[in-house]
């Protein structure tokens, strides 16, 4: 487990002094896929790198198992970065240097023996799926090819956390896609915790069992990534659920909805879990008298389940469309009616 109370780092430049991390508190538990989201200047970057001391902390604790990260001294430093392996968004690889010999890097600056190193090398490059590509050097391999790379030496000393710095942030779409699942699939075969930083909901709603959100250098959101979704509380957490479930400019355009339909009510259903919406939609038409029509509707598949939402316009007398989203909210706990959205 990670606990992480009242972390701070001011930067002290010529002008200013800059608070990148302020008292922040966190708890992220062990095995578990933790993401941290916020835009350009939050925080993350710097977040990330008081984990495994890149950068002093100003103020604050970070435990590790029970090890506090933040006051070590170098030697002992040196040892726990052992048990926490990073990758970045550009891959930071030694381009003189194959694979092999790259991912093998960790291992001799660890004293591991070359037989063991061979071994392991061999192990790692067949885990991130780089078979037959050992003896490439980086020039030679794509971009989603040089990350696997970086996740393979990042595994070498069998680190207990993996942290990822924007790790999928170069990378094409398809290509992000695959990386995700490849650190989803060592995350279920590992155990290992993973902590990511990014600025895209795409990659939080994929593999992130827990998600916090950062601004201005605090954690002003924290949750089950399916609760976040369901009920962004945050101005900026919900133009992060907006990037992935679409339309940014939902105000606006909830409102030109309500226009075109003067008649009746629109509603914005938010639904989590295996009920699908065709089934709820199909009940309240049956039982009650208001026509139903779909006006927009998104789902999407995160760690934890499924979770949509939906914009409807509901037809009829005032009092029985009342009566059905009476109906909606108190059948199915799973749902949230937002009127006059
Ligand atoms: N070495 C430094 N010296 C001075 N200020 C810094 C330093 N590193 C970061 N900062 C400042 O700290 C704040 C947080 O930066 P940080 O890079 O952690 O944010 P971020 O959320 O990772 O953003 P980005 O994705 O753009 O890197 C910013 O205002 C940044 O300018």
């Amino acid at each position: 487990m990670i606990s992480i109370k009242g972390l701070s780092k001011v930067f002290r430049t010529k002008d200013q002094d800059v608070h990148a991390v302020s008292d922040l508190e966190a708890t992220i538990d062990s095995g578990e896929i933790f993401g941290v989201i916020g835009y350009s200047g939050a925080g993350k970057s710097t977040f990330i790198r008081l984990l495994n001391r890149l950068e002093d902390p100003s103020g604050g604790t970070i435990n590790i198992d029970d090890r506090e990260i933040s006051s070590l001294s170098k030697g002992d430093l040196r040892l726990a970065r052992q048990d926490m392996g990073m990758i970045f968004q550009h891959f930071n690889l030694l381009w003189s240097r194959t694979v092999e010999d790259n991912i093998a890097f960790p291992l001799e600056i660890a004293g591991v023996s070359k037989e063991e190193r061979k071994e392991r090398v061999d192990e790692l490059v067949e885990l991130v799926g780089l078979g037959g590509r050992g003896t490439s050097y980086p020039s030679q391999l794509s971009g989603g090819q040089k990350q696997r790379v970086g996740i393979a030496r990042a595994l070498a000393n069998r680190p207990k956390v993996l942290l990822c710095d924007e790790a999928t942030s170069a990378l094409d779409p398809e290509t992000t896609d695959s990386i995700l699942d490849l650190l989803v699939d060592i995350n279920a075969k590992l155990g290992l915790t993973i902590v990511l930083i990014t600025h895209e909901m795409h990659v939080i709603r994929k593999i992130c069992h827990r998600v916090a959100v950062m601004e201005d250098g605090k954690i002003v959101e924290e949750g089950d990534v399916l609760d976040v979704f369901l009920r962004p509380k945050q101005k900026v957490t919900k133009r992060f659920v907006d990037q992935v479930m679409g339309d940014p400019d939902r105000e606006s355009s909830l409102s030109l909805i309500k226009e075109e339909y003067p008649l009746g009510e629109v509603a914005q259903f938010h639904f989590v879990g295996e009920r699908t919406h065709q089934a709820l939609i199909s009940e309240v038409s049956r039982k009650f008298q208001v026509d139903v029509n779909v006006l927009h509707g998104k789902i999407t598949q995160t760690q934890k389940g499924a979770y949509g939402t939906l914009i409807v316009h509901l037809e009829g007398e005032k009092e029985e469309i009342e009566r059905a989203l009476t109906y909606v909210r108190e059948t199915s706990v799973e749902v949230e009616v937002a009127l006059d959205v």
